[in-house]
């Protein structure tokens, strides 16, 4: 069974497409990232999925039930951290997620949900308007938890967190997704999404632009990885017959070669050796999503989609 499906779902508000014909499906048990830039439509889509905003045309299914007709169903099954959430400030952590089970009627332990949150006994005991950002995003997360969703719906949970917060919400992702949950989340932190996802989906003003792993976004943007040797003497040589190898230059004794296609690595380091010219050093290094996102939703600047996708 599908996690999330949506069919044409779109939103309008007055002028503004938010959201515009979206097909999206994403699979059960797979950690799935939702990117773009701000406003490009991403809580618009969570909030029609969820049944809190309602859609101008489409429809969306989540874990097979309808949005709009069973959002009941969908929620008794699923766990939410909202962009924006409260937090009563003179509750404690523990008093949150014992609220979160007696209200889903489970009889789940406060300690193992706050352990897989790894928020200790001692932050727990304390009142969660003291918390600090990262403590109340893992509280919220761990009321998420409670139920044992078979999905989570996670808008933005890295945000305001600094490094070492979006390293353990991370881990945390990755250990719920092992015990065979289905994420979906909207980050902005590329990075995150890139640790992280089996799959992403990148929206630009309100319009899926594509979906695909990180490595079939790097094959079909065509950006690939960057190889650079360090060798004995400077090789006379072409690479241009190799298939995958986008660019190479050779300047004295560095031949850096760009390529779409890892099987060309090899092939470069065979024709350097055969022309009798040894290799000391190889780095390489990939394109991050970081580059992939800006070549996606860089609009400002056609030409420079243009040379990414061709170089
Ligand atoms: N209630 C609303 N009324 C009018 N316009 C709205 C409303 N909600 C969203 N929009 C507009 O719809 C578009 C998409 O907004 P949305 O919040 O879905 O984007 P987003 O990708 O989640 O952005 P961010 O990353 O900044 O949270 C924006 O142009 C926004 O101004």
């Amino acid at each position: 069974m599908t996690a999330i499906q949506t069919e044409s779902l779109t939103k309008r508000f007055g002028d503004v497409v938010a959201v515009s014909a979206l097909d999206l499906t994403v699979e059960e048990g797979e950690i799935f990232g939702f990117l773009g830039p701000n406003g490009c439509g991403k809580s618009t889509t969570i909030n029609m999925v969820l049944d809190y905003v309602r859609p101008t045309d489409g429809r969306a299914t989540v874990l097979g039930y309808d949005a709009q007709r069973e959002p009941k169903a969908i929620h008794e099954r699923i766990g939410i951290l909202p962009d924006a959430f409260d937090l009563y400030g003179r509750l404690s952590g523990r008093k949150h997620v014992q609220f979160a089970i007696d209200s889903k009627g489970t009889n789940e332990d406060v300690d193992d949900i706050l352990e897989r949150v790894g928020l200790s006994a001692g932050d727990a005991a304390r009142p969660a308007g003291d918390y600090s950002k990262g403590m109340r995003q893992r509280l919220a997360l761990g009321m998420a938890l409670v139920g044992d969703p078979e999905l989570l719906i996670l808008d933005e949970p890295s945000s305001g967190l600094d490094p070492h917060g979006v390293r353990e919400m991370r881990q945390i992702i990755q250990r719920e997704a092992d015990r065979g949950t289905a994420v979906f989340f909207s980050s902005h932190i590329l990075s995150q999404v890139e640790a992280v996802c089996d799959r992403v989906a990148i929206m630009d003003e309100g319009e899926l632009v594509t979906v695909d792993t990180i490595d079939g976004l790097r094959d079909a943007v065509g950006s690939g990885a960057t190889m650079e040797l360090t060798v004995s003497a400077t090789p006379s040589v072409s690479f241009d017959d190799i298939n995958g190898v986008t660019n190479a230059t050779i300047d004295g004794t560095v031949v850096t070669v760009t390529y779409t296609d890892s099987r060309a690595k090899a092939k470069v380091i065979n024709r350097v050796e055969a022309a009798g010219v040894t290799v000391a050093d190889v780095t390489m290094e990939e394109s991050s999503l970081e580059d992939l996102f800006e070549v996606y939703t860089n609009h400002a600047d056609e030409s420079h989609v243009d040379a990414e996708v061709s170089s």
